[in-house]
């Protein structure tokens, strides 16, 4: 497990049980103080790290050594941190796999906005690669609490060998070959997260969270589609699952930027009380940029932009969601 943010550790103390798994942080201090703890203070406080966990911190430059005595390789940082991770890793013979749920952001130098797999094939493309996602807040994970997961890769491999390692008695890892729809639905779902805070912030009513939660599925399904996915992904557990827990449960970082916004908070204070990444916020702008390219509506999705933009205040984005033109609800 390559990276010990919150979920990587929870996932790591998920599957460590059963396992001979190494969790590697690119932070000698914060490696040395998960051994010294048994506990990662900073990202996951409050769950012990099982005894057999292998915490390393090799340099980066050492990684592919390091993912060449495992079966199995989980990329567990941010989207930032993607590229280069596999890059470090494409001559990996172990499948390469990833946590992380997102486009690449527009301010990144990286200008084309990709999605993991897309990442993939432009710097690994030799890798045999995949994505771990649905709806799963790490604390719930690292609690034992039942969650269901999907294994995304053209692979076949790959899928079986995120089954064998993540599937276990509190956790249902569920495959699937399409991992464009997967990737898109984990995206998209964390900039409506953040649509949803700003609409539960501003006390606009359970109606009007439906309407987005709904709205938004439109949204994520078309741009999905247009990227290639099926459109029944968008029905699993990496889109209408995801953006359920997300858009309506506290625990969501994404969730909690729209919230605090709500009350007036800039982006920036928001971001920093997190202590956290929220993915929603490097992404939003990409996701609206790869839609227009494709002639894909996504309103929400814009209105979100314009909010992190500071071009619309928190209720004149509601102004401009309501105030469109009547639509037909298919299309
Ligand atoms: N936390 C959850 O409940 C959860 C669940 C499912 C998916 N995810 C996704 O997993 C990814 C990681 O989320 P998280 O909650 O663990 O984040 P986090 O903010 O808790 O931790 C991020 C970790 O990544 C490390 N990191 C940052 N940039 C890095 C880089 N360039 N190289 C190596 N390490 C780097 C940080 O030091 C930190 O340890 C995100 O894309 C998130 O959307 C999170
Ligand atoms: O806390 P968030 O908003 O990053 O969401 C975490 C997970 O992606 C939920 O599945």
């Amino acid at each position: 497990m390559l990276g010990a943010g919150a979920w990587g550790t929870a996932l790591a103390v998920s599957a460590a049980p059963r396992h001979a798994l190494t969790l590697w942080l690119r932070d000698a201090a914060q490696a040395q103080a998960l051994r010294r703890d048994g506990e990662n203070r900073r990202y996951l406080p409050g769950v012990a790290l099982p005894p057999g966990l292998q915490v390393r911190d090799e340099a980066p430059d050492r990684l592919l050594a390091l993912a060449q005595a495992h079966d199995l390789v989980v990329v567990a940082t941010p989207m930032a941190g993607l590229r280069g991770m596999l890059q470090a890793l494409r001559r990996c013979p172990a499948p390469v796999t990833w946590l992380c749920k997102g486009f690449e952001a527009a301010d990144s130098g990286q200008p084309q906005g990709l999605l993991g797999h897309e990442i993939q094939a432009a710097v690994a493309p030799g890798l045999a690669a995949g994505a771990l996602s649905g709806p799963s807040f790490a604390q719930e994970v690292a609690r034992g609490q039942p969650t269901a997961l999907v294994a995304a890769s053209a692979h076949a491999a790959v899928r079986d060998a995120l089954v064998a390692a993540f599937h276990g008695p509190a956790l249902r890892v569920y495959a699937n070959d399409d991992l464009a729809g997967v990737e898109v639905g984990g995206a998209v779902k964390n900039v409506l997260a953040i649509a949803t805070g700003l609409c539960d912030g501003l006390q606009l009513g359970l109606n009007a969270r439906a309407a987005l939660v709904t709205r938004g599925l439109a949204e994520m399904t078309r741009l999905g589609v247009a990227l290639g996915a099926r459109p029944d992904t968008f029905m699993g557990l990496s889109g209408l699952g995801d953006l359920v827990l997300t858009a309506t449960g506290d625990l969501s970082r994404n969730r909690k930027v729209g919230l605090l916004m709500a009350q007036g908070r800039t982006l920036q204070q928001a971001v920093d009380s997190l202590g956290h990444v929220a993915e929603g916020v490097y992404c939003a702008r990409t996701v609206v940029e790869r839609a227009g390219r494709l002639g894909v509506d996504m309103p929400i999705a814009r209105a979100v932009v314009a909010l992190l933009d500071g071009q619309l205040q928190p209720g004149q984005a509601v102004t401009t969601l309501m105030g469109r033109e009547p639509a037909a609800e298919q299309g």
